[in-house]
Protein backbone atom coordinates (compact mmCIF):
# COMPACT_ATOMS: atom_id res chain seq x y z
CA UNK A 1 0.00 0.00 0.00
CA UNK A 2 1.32 3.52 -0.61
CA UNK A 3 0.45 6.07 2.04
CA UNK A 4 -0.81 9.37 0.54
CA UNK A 5 -1.77 13.00 1.88
CA UNK A 6 -3.44 15.22 0.25
CA UNK A 7 -2.99 18.74 0.34
CA UNK A 8 -6.00 21.14 -0.24
CA UNK A 9 -8.03 18.08 0.44
CA UNK A 10 -11.47 20.00 0.44
CA UNK A 11 -10.98 22.18 -2.33
CA UNK A 12 -12.54 21.35 -5.38
CA UNK A 13 -9.93 18.94 -6.51
CA UNK A 14 -8.42 17.76 -3.56
CA UNK A 15 -11.79 16.17 -2.38
CA UNK A 16 -11.56 14.89 -5.51
CA UNK A 17 -8.41 13.40 -4.86
CA UNK A 18 -9.36 11.60 -1.55
CA UNK A 19 -12.09 10.09 -3.27
CA UNK A 20 -10.14 8.71 -5.77
CA UNK A 21 -7.13 7.60 -3.55
CA UNK A 22 -10.10 6.28 -0.80
CA UNK A 23 -11.44 4.01 -4.56
CA UNK A 24 -7.75 2.65 -4.91
CA UNK A 25 -6.86 -0.76 -3.45
CA UNK A 26 -3.38 -0.59 -3.72
CA UNK A 27 -3.88 3.64 -2.13
CA UNK A 28 -4.25 4.65 1.39
CA UNK A 29 -5.20 7.93 2.89
CA UNK A 30 -3.27 8.95 5.41
CA UNK A 31 -3.94 12.72 5.50
CA UNK A 32 -6.18 14.98 4.75
CA UNK A 33 -4.82 18.83 5.17
CA UNK A 34 -6.41 22.07 4.04
CA UNK A 35 -5.46 25.90 4.73
CA UNK A 36 -4.26 26.85 8.38
CA UNK A 37 -3.90 22.84 9.21
CA UNK A 38 -0.62 20.92 10.35
CA UNK A 39 1.66 19.57 7.55
CA UNK A 40 2.68 16.94 10.80
CA UNK A 41 -0.51 15.14 10.09
CA UNK A 42 1.10 14.05 6.69
CA UNK A 43 4.75 12.98 8.34
CA UNK A 44 3.82 9.06 7.59
CA UNK A 45 3.02 9.65 3.99
CA UNK A 46 5.22 8.28 0.96
CA UNK A 47 3.45 10.62 -1.26
CA UNK A 48 1.78 13.79 -1.08
CA UNK A 49 -0.85 15.29 -3.37
CA UNK A 50 -0.91 19.14 -3.96
CA UNK A 51 -4.06 21.17 -5.18
CA UNK A 52 -3.79 24.00 -3.09
CA UNK A 53 -2.60 27.67 -4.16
CA UNK A 54 0.12 28.90 -6.39
CA UNK A 55 1.17 31.29 -3.11
CA UNK A 56 0.96 28.06 -0.90
CA UNK A 57 2.90 25.32 -3.07
CA UNK A 58 6.02 26.49 -2.37
CA UNK A 59 6.29 26.06 1.21
CA UNK A 60 4.19 22.91 0.95
CA UNK A 61 6.64 21.45 -1.35
CA UNK A 62 9.72 22.43 0.60
CA UNK A 63 8.22 20.64 3.68
CA UNK A 64 7.55 17.43 1.60
CA UNK A 65 11.46 17.33 0.12
CA UNK A 66 12.86 18.08 3.81
CA UNK A 67 10.60 15.29 5.25
CA UNK A 68 11.24 12.76 2.87
CA UNK A 69 8.06 12.44 0.99
CA UNK A 70 7.25 12.46 -2.56
CA UNK A 71 4.73 14.82 -4.10
CA UNK A 72 2.47 15.22 -7.08
CA UNK A 73 1.93 18.43 -7.46
CA UNK A 74 -1.26 20.12 -9.75
CA UNK A 75 -1.22 23.22 -9.00
CA UNK A 76 -0.53 26.24 -10.77
CA UNK A 77 1.69 28.78 -11.41
CA UNK A 78 5.21 26.75 -11.84
CA UNK A 79 7.16 29.12 -14.24
CA UNK A 80 11.13 28.40 -15.12
CA UNK A 81 12.22 30.69 -11.56
CA UNK A 82 9.74 28.20 -9.81
CA UNK A 83 11.40 24.98 -11.05
CA UNK A 84 14.63 26.23 -10.64
CA UNK A 85 14.28 26.55 -6.96
CA UNK A 86 12.34 23.29 -6.94
CA UNK A 87 15.48 21.39 -8.22
CA UNK A 88 18.04 22.95 -5.97
CA UNK A 89 15.68 21.88 -3.29
CA UNK A 90 15.47 18.66 -4.30
CA UNK A 91 19.61 18.59 -5.10
CA UNK A 92 19.54 18.29 -1.21
CA UNK A 93 17.45 15.24 -1.38
CA UNK A 94 18.37 13.79 -4.70
CA UNK A 95 15.86 10.04 -3.07
CA UNK A 96 12.40 12.17 -3.45
CA UNK A 97 10.59 13.02 -6.17
CA UNK A 98 8.68 15.74 -7.61
CA UNK A 99 6.30 15.11 -10.79
CA UNK A 100 4.28 18.72 -11.48
CA UNK A 101 2.03 18.93 -14.42
CA UNK A 102 -0.27 21.55 -15.58
CA UNK A 103 -2.91 19.49 -16.49
CA UNK A 104 -3.59 15.33 -15.43
CA UNK A 105 -6.57 15.14 -18.13
CA UNK A 106 -5.10 12.87 -20.92
CA UNK A 107 -7.17 14.52 -23.28
CA UNK A 108 -5.67 17.93 -22.14
CA UNK A 109 -2.24 16.36 -22.46
CA UNK A 110 -2.78 14.65 -26.17
CA UNK A 111 -4.08 18.19 -26.63
CA UNK A 112 -1.17 19.99 -25.80
CA UNK A 113 1.33 17.48 -28.18
CA UNK A 114 -1.22 18.20 -30.75
CA UNK A 115 -0.82 21.81 -31.00
CA UNK A 116 2.86 21.68 -30.95
CA UNK A 117 2.79 19.36 -33.98
CA UNK A 118 0.32 21.99 -36.03
CA UNK A 119 2.80 24.89 -35.24
CA UNK A 120 5.29 24.47 -37.34
CA UNK A 121 2.81 24.17 -40.16
CA UNK A 122 -0.07 27.07 -39.45
CA UNK A 123 0.91 31.06 -40.10
CA UNK A 124 -1.40 32.23 -36.99
CA UNK A 125 -2.61 30.48 -33.79
CA UNK A 126 -4.04 31.95 -30.69
CA UNK A 127 -5.60 30.45 -27.25
CA UNK A 128 -8.44 30.11 -25.55
CA UNK A 129 -8.90 29.08 -22.02
CA UNK A 130 -12.00 28.93 -20.57
CA UNK A 131 -12.91 28.03 -16.89
CA UNK A 132 -15.16 28.34 -13.96
CA UNK A 133 -15.48 31.56 -12.33
CA UNK A 134 -13.58 30.26 -8.75
CA UNK A 135 -10.54 29.95 -10.64
CA UNK A 136 -7.76 32.21 -9.05
CA UNK A 137 -5.23 32.99 -11.88
CA UNK A 138 -5.12 33.63 -15.37
CA UNK A 139 -3.62 33.11 -18.03
CA UNK A 140 -4.50 29.25 -17.03
CA UNK A 141 -0.98 26.86 -16.51
CA UNK A 142 -3.07 24.98 -19.13
CA UNK A 143 -2.89 27.53 -21.67
CA UNK A 144 0.09 29.37 -20.55
CA UNK A 145 2.16 25.87 -21.46
CA UNK A 146 0.48 25.12 -24.01
CA UNK A 147 1.67 28.84 -25.60
CA UNK A 148 5.26 28.07 -24.18
CA UNK A 149 5.12 24.96 -26.15
CA UNK A 150 3.56 26.46 -29.87
CA UNK A 151 6.40 29.29 -29.42
CA UNK A 152 9.11 26.28 -29.05
CA UNK A 153 7.95 24.96 -31.95
CA UNK A 154 7.48 27.78 -34.31
CA UNK A 155 10.82 29.12 -33.57
CA UNK A 156 12.34 25.76 -34.76
CA UNK A 157 10.51 26.42 -37.80
CA UNK A 158 11.92 29.74 -37.54
CA UNK A 159 8.26 30.93 -38.62
CA UNK A 160 7.64 34.98 -37.95
CA UNK A 161 5.23 35.93 -35.19
CA UNK A 162 1.74 35.87 -36.10
CA UNK A 163 0.26 38.37 -38.10
CA UNK A 164 -1.96 41.15 -36.31
CA UNK A 165 -2.41 44.98 -37.95
CA UNK A 166 -3.79 45.84 -34.66
CA UNK A 167 -2.80 49.30 -34.12
CA UNK A 168 -4.92 50.71 -31.29
CA UNK A 169 -6.84 48.40 -28.73
CA UNK A 170 -8.76 48.75 -25.03
CA UNK A 171 -6.26 47.47 -22.76
CA UNK A 172 -6.48 43.41 -22.74
CA UNK A 173 -8.83 43.27 -26.20
CA UNK A 174 -6.04 41.04 -27.50
CA UNK A 175 -5.54 38.88 -24.65
CA UNK A 176 -1.81 37.98 -22.39
CA UNK A 177 1.10 37.19 -24.48
CA UNK A 178 2.75 34.46 -23.70
CA UNK A 179 6.26 34.03 -25.50
CA UNK A 180 4.56 35.79 -28.41
CA UNK A 181 1.30 33.77 -28.61
CA UNK A 182 -1.88 35.27 -27.88
CA UNK A 183 -3.94 33.53 -24.75
CA UNK A 184 -7.76 34.66 -23.69
CA UNK A 185 -9.39 33.98 -20.61
CA UNK A 186 -13.16 33.21 -20.05
CA UNK A 187 -14.79 32.91 -16.75
CA UNK A 188 -18.12 31.38 -16.65
CA UNK A 189 -20.66 30.16 -14.22
CA UNK A 190 -21.29 26.75 -15.42
CA UNK A 191 -17.99 25.71 -16.95
CA UNK A 192 -14.97 23.64 -15.63
CA UNK A 193 -11.90 23.38 -17.59
CA UNK A 194 -11.89 23.90 -21.66
CA UNK A 195 -9.34 25.27 -23.87
CA UNK A 196 -9.19 25.63 -27.80
CA UNK A 197 -6.61 26.24 -29.87
CA UNK A 198 -7.09 27.96 -32.46
CA UNK A 199 -4.66 27.70 -35.97
CA UNK A 200 -4.80 29.35 -39.37
CA UNK A 201 -3.27 29.59 -43.11
CA UNK A 202 -4.34 31.10 -45.85
CA UNK A 203 -8.11 29.59 -46.54
CA UNK A 204 -8.23 26.92 -43.75
CA UNK A 205 -8.66 26.85 -40.21
CA UNK A 206 -7.60 24.14 -37.03
CA UNK A 207 -9.39 24.29 -34.07
CA UNK A 208 -8.24 21.60 -31.05
CA UNK A 209 -10.60 21.74 -28.74
CA UNK A 210 -10.56 19.79 -25.24
CA UNK A 211 -13.22 20.23 -22.32
CA UNK A 212 -12.69 18.74 -19.07
CA UNK A 213 -16.79 18.27 -18.30
CA UNK A 214 -16.28 17.10 -14.60
CA UNK A 215 -12.91 16.88 -11.99
CA UNK A 216 -12.98 12.87 -12.66
CA UNK A 217 -11.53 13.44 -15.89
CA UNK A 218 -8.00 14.59 -14.34
CA UNK A 219 -7.67 11.44 -11.68
CA UNK A 220 -6.09 8.87 -13.72
CA UNK A 221 -3.52 11.28 -14.37
CA UNK A 222 -3.10 11.59 -10.54
CA UNK A 223 -3.09 8.20 -9.77
CA UNK A 224 -0.68 7.54 -12.21
CA UNK A 225 1.50 10.09 -10.97
CA UNK A 226 1.01 8.95 -7.47
CA UNK A 227 1.73 5.17 -8.44
CA UNK A 228 5.03 6.58 -10.41
CA UNK A 229 6.81 9.28 -8.65
CA UNK A 230 8.54 6.88 -5.68
CA UNK A 231 10.12 5.38 -8.74
CA UNK A 232 11.18 9.03 -10.57
CA UNK A 233 13.89 10.75 -8.45
CA UNK A 234 14.41 14.50 -8.98
CA UNK A 235 11.72 16.91 -10.98
CA UNK A 236 9.67 15.41 -13.49
CA UNK A 237 7.15 18.14 -15.63
CA UNK A 238 3.84 16.62 -17.02
CA UNK A 239 2.78 13.36 -17.22
CA UNK A 240 3.92 12.34 -20.57
CA UNK A 241 6.31 10.21 -19.41
CA UNK A 242 4.23 8.28 -16.77
CA UNK A 243 2.10 7.57 -19.31
CA UNK A 244 4.58 6.14 -22.02
CA UNK A 245 4.51 9.16 -24.34
CA UNK A 246 7.69 9.88 -23.73
N1 LIG B 1 -3.00 20.19 -12.83
C1 LIG B 1 -4.30 19.95 -13.00
O1 LIG B 1 -4.70 19.01 -13.71
C2 LIG B 1 -5.28 20.81 -12.30
C3 LIG B 1 -4.81 21.86 -11.55
N2 LIG B 1 -5.69 22.63 -10.85
C4 LIG B 1 -5.07 23.64 -10.00
O2 LIG B 1 -5.14 23.17 -8.64
C5 LIG B 1 -5.25 24.29 -7.77
C6 LIG B 1 -6.46 24.10 -6.87
O3 LIG B 1 -7.64 24.15 -7.66
P1 LIG B 1 -9.09 23.95 -7.00
O4 LIG B 1 -9.17 22.66 -6.28
O5 LIG B 1 -10.05 24.25 -8.09
O6 LIG B 1 -9.08 25.16 -5.93
P2 LIG B 1 -9.90 25.29 -4.58
O7 LIG B 1 -9.83 26.73 -4.18
O8 LIG B 1 -11.24 24.65 -4.72
O9 LIG B 1 -9.07 24.41 -3.53
C7 LIG B 1 -7.83 24.77 -2.98
C8 LIG B 1 -7.84 24.29 -1.53
O10 LIG B 1 -6.53 24.41 -0.99
C9 LIG B 1 -6.66 25.02 0.29
N3 LIG B 1 -5.39 25.60 0.70
C10 LIG B 1 -4.91 26.86 0.48
N4 LIG B 1 -3.69 26.97 1.04
C11 LIG B 1 -3.38 25.76 1.59
C12 LIG B 1 -2.25 25.26 2.30
N5 LIG B 1 -1.18 26.04 2.56
N6 LIG B 1 -2.27 23.96 2.73
C13 LIG B 1 -3.33 23.17 2.50
N7 LIG B 1 -4.45 23.60 1.85
C14 LIG B 1 -4.45 24.89 1.37
C15 LIG B 1 -7.78 26.01 0.11
O11 LIG B 1 -8.31 26.46 1.34
P3 LIG B 1 -8.99 27.96 1.38
O12 LIG B 1 -10.11 27.91 0.40
O13 LIG B 1 -9.41 28.09 2.81
O14 LIG B 1 -7.89 28.90 0.97
C16 LIG B 1 -8.79 25.14 -0.66
O15 LIG B 1 -9.53 24.30 0.20
C17 LIG B 1 -5.28 25.53 -8.66
O16 LIG B 1 -3.98 26.06 -8.79
C18 LIG B 1 -5.76 24.98 -10.00
O17 LIG B 1 -5.37 25.76 -11.09
C19 LIG B 1 -7.03 22.41 -10.89
C20 LIG B 1 -7.55 21.40 -11.65
C21 LIG B 1 -6.72 20.51 -12.42
O1 LIG C 1 -8.19 25.77 -11.92
C1 LIG C 1 -8.63 24.82 -12.64
O2 LIG C 1 -9.80 24.43 -12.58
C2 LIG C 1 -7.70 24.18 -13.56
N1 LIG C 1 -6.44 24.49 -13.49
C3 LIG C 1 -5.40 23.96 -14.30
C4 LIG C 1 -4.82 25.05 -15.17
O3 LIG C 1 -4.69 26.20 -14.70
O4 LIG C 1 -4.45 24.76 -16.31
C5 LIG C 1 -5.82 22.73 -15.08
C6 LIG C 1 -7.23 22.80 -15.60
O5 LIG C 1 -7.29 23.76 -16.60
C7 LIG C 1 -8.20 23.13 -14.47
Amino acid sequence: MTKVAVFGARGKMGAEVCRAVEGAEDLELVAAVDAGEDLRAAEGADVAVDFTHPDAVMDNLAWCVAHGVHAVVGTTGFDDARLERLRALLAERPEVGVLVAANFSIGAVLMMRFAEQAAAFYESVEIVELHHPGKADAPSGTATTTARRVAAARAAADLPAPPDATMQELPGARGADVDGIRVHGVRLRGLVAHQEVLLGSEGETLTLRHDSLDRVSFMPGVLAAVRAVGDRPGLTVGIEPVLGLG
